[in-house]
């Protein structure tokens, strides 16, 4: 009896048992809410939750709500800084920015001022992010702005748009966010004035994605910079392998410790509930050990660390029962 039922287990799809990983994983999406600080994304559906799994071999896998676009919100910050070491060269960039995990809430302020002499702990929290931000190519805001999201083209097929409704939503109410532009500034850590780093920031968090390109983007990573469909180097592996460690030491905020030890996967999630996930080779999935893979993930209702609570969820049974993680 048990050796059927283990047979019949074999025979099921990855594509079925990703499906059933996410109906299980949807009960999670009680525990958690939209996010309530930024006005625009508390409107989301906190029940949806969806994902999209792209391999470098071509295998494609996507289950749930798979059709929303959402606000890349933190998960910009991978790229923004990636940008930034692509344009400017990794030691310049980090003798603005450490990578350093604090194990603070992403808008934290308070190690702003311990640490000597005031520089940001790393670029995925918002204080580096914000110094990342002022360091992009361009004259203007518009310029930085504009010249990020043609990087994104090449990742993507399509300049992705602003939203600009969570744009505004944003403006309006980022108080800490300011406290913190300011506080760099007068630090040295920002470049150029505190109201234009604060509207490249907050529009390179507006950029509107679907899982399906967040899925393609973490495949970039996850294959070390290199397109693996237009054979572009879009950046060079020491970048990619760089980002990717600071995802999976400060990707997923103050639970981004926890996160290395039960997920075990360079991860980046955002308060709009996407998350991207970079998956090295791996044999299990496919039984091909040379393919690794890009994972875009949506699920609006968030915990209190900012992370998408059905997400999280979802990523765990997958890594446990796939056998992603990294060591
Ligand atoms: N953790 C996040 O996704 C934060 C991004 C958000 N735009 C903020 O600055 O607060």
């Amino acid at each position: 009896m048990n050796n059927i039922q283990n047979e019949s287990i074999e025979f099921i799809s990855i594509q079925e048992q990703l499906d059933q990983f996410v109906l299980d994983a949807k009960k999670n999406t009680t525990s958690g809410a939209t996010a309530s600080y930024i006005p625009a994304l508390k409107k989301a559906n906190p029940e949806h939750l969806g994902i999209c799994l792209i391999s470098s071999q071509g295998t494609f896998l996507k289950s749930g709500d798979t059709d929303h676009c959402f606000t890349l919100q933190s998960i910009s910050k991978v790229f923004s800084f990636i940008f930034a070491c692509h344009t400017r060269g990794i030691d310049e960039v980090l003798q603005y920015v450490d990578v350093e995990p604090t194990g603070d809430a992403f808008n934290s302020i308070f190690r702003l001022e311990l640490s000597h002499p005031g520089r940001p702990f790393n670029p995925m929290i918002n204080a580096g992010a914000i110094t990342v931000a002022s360091l992009l190519p361009g004259h203007s805001p518009l310029d930085k702005v504009e010249a990020l999201l043609s990087f994104f083209e090449k990742m993507i097929g399509r300049k992705p748009s602003i939203n600009m409704d969570v744009f505004h939503s944003e403006w309006q109410t980022a108080n800490r966010n300011r406290a913190l532009a300011y506080w760099l500034k007068e630090t040295g850590f920002l470049l150029g004035g505190v109201e234009d780093a604060m509207e490249v920031y907050l529009k390179l968090c507006s950029i509107e994605v679907n899982i399906v390109e967040l899925a393609q983007m973490g495949l970039i990573l996850a294959h070390d910079g290199l397109h693996p469909y237009t054979n572009e180097q879009i950046f060079s592996m020491e970048i990619a392998s760089l980002a990717k460690t600071l995802m999976l030491t400060c990707g997923m905020y103050d639970y981004s410790g926890r996160f290395a030890a039960f997920v075990g996967i360079p991860a980046k999630s955002g308060v709009s509930g996407g998350i991207m996930a970079a998956i090295p080779p791996s044999a299990r999935v496919t039984n091909n050990r040379f393919a690794c893979w890009g994972v875009g993930l949506y699920g609006p209702a968030i915990d209190k660390h900012g992370n998408s609570t059905a997400g999280v969820a979802l990523l765990k049974r997958l890594s446990q029962e796939w056998d992603l993680r990294l060591i």
